[in-house]
């Protein structure tokens, strides 16, 4: 069933492959496909939604996210790796290296209205301490510490005139809001704008749509919930998955939501409990979402 044909807000299985971590679905409206990742297993993975056609890149450590650029390319952070890769030719260009010396990985990252690569970090220990920070990447490589003292950075996403940033840390559980320059990419005035539990799931990845409204994988309650400006709940529609990890807008209207999950850590039990987890899923919604911004490599 295309996305055009689906009812609003009825998830429909995308793909019938599992993944062990999906995560960071982004939609590239220039060439009609959905990329994402599979954190643990060092791929990203792509699909041409018209014609079906399948690819997927492989890499030597975990790959927490990644962005699209200006010129084509994509911007990918590997577990300390930034790199560039031309996904037509698999050519890959080292960029810079973060957090060295720490044990921490890549997690969720997104491309700003400043057209900088922004990626947060988490503790890879079973014991989460907050040790994670997220970072501002530039095309010259020069990474930026902008906060620090997470256990899990996530949901990261901009409102729709790119002067709010919002930022989560699953481990929190919260939602925090900056004012966001989008000249200089700093930020400012944090507030907290949601505290979550595993009643509606603790916030993963995010997005937002045109309305502003702020749409997070409740990744520990099966949900993607859709919050006000205001931060009133507005929509909490249940997955067929336990752990919903992040949405993603697409398709020629971007109303389509694309939402990844994991199955991380399941067991063989759990595994054929829940067999769609791990899968992506597609729902149709009213208002559209914000496009992401390309990495501005051009300058
Ligand atoms: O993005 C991620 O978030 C989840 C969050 S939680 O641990 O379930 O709170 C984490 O499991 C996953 O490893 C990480 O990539």
């Amino acid at each position: 069933m295309s996305g055009n044909d689906q009812v609003l807000y009825q998830p429909e299985i995308l793909l019938d492959e599992t993944f062990t971590l999906a995560e960071c679905p982004n939609w590239d409206a220039r060439n009609n496909r959905l990329y994402w990742t599979d954190i643990l297993n060092c791929k990203l993975h792509a699909l041409d939604v018209a014609s079906g056609q399948r690819r997927v890149w492989e890499f030597d450590s975990e790959l927490g996210c990644f962005g699209l650029t200006d010129a084509g390319r994509i911007i990918v952070a590997l577990r300390k790796d930034i790199l560039f890769l031309d996904p037509e030719t698999d050519e890959r260009v080292a960029l810079c290296r973060i957090e060295d010396g720490i044990k921490s990985r890549t997690n969720d990252g997104k491309i700003g209205p400043d057209g900088a690569f922004w990626v947060g970090t988490m503790d890879d220990n079973p014991d989460k301490q907050p040790i994670a920070s997220l970072y501002r990447i530039t095309p010259d490589g020069v990474i930026d510490q902008k906060a620090t003292g997470f256990k899990i950075s996530n949901g990261i996403a901009w409102s729709p005139d790119g002067a709010q940033m919002y930022h989560s840390d699953s481990r929190g559980p919260w939602v925090n809001r900056w004012d966001f320059d989008v000249a200089s990419g700093d930020i400012s005035n944090c507030t907290r704008f949601l505290d979550l539990d595993d009643t509606l799931g603790r916030p993963d990845g995010a997005a937002v749509d045109m309305d502003g409204c702020y749409w997070s994988a409740g990744v520990s309650a099966g949900n993607l919930n859709r919050f006000a400006p205001d931060g009133t709940l507005l929509l909490s529609i249940p997955m067929p998955m336990p752990n919903p990890t992040m949405p993603c807008f697409g398709g020629p209207d971007m109303k389509t939501l694309y939402v990844s999950s994991h199955q991380e850590g399941y067991s063989a039990e759990k595994r054929a409990e829940f067999p769609h987890a791990g899968k992506l899923v597609s729902l149709r919604v009213e208002v559209p979402g914000v496009a992401v911004t390309r990495f501005r490599e051009k300058g």
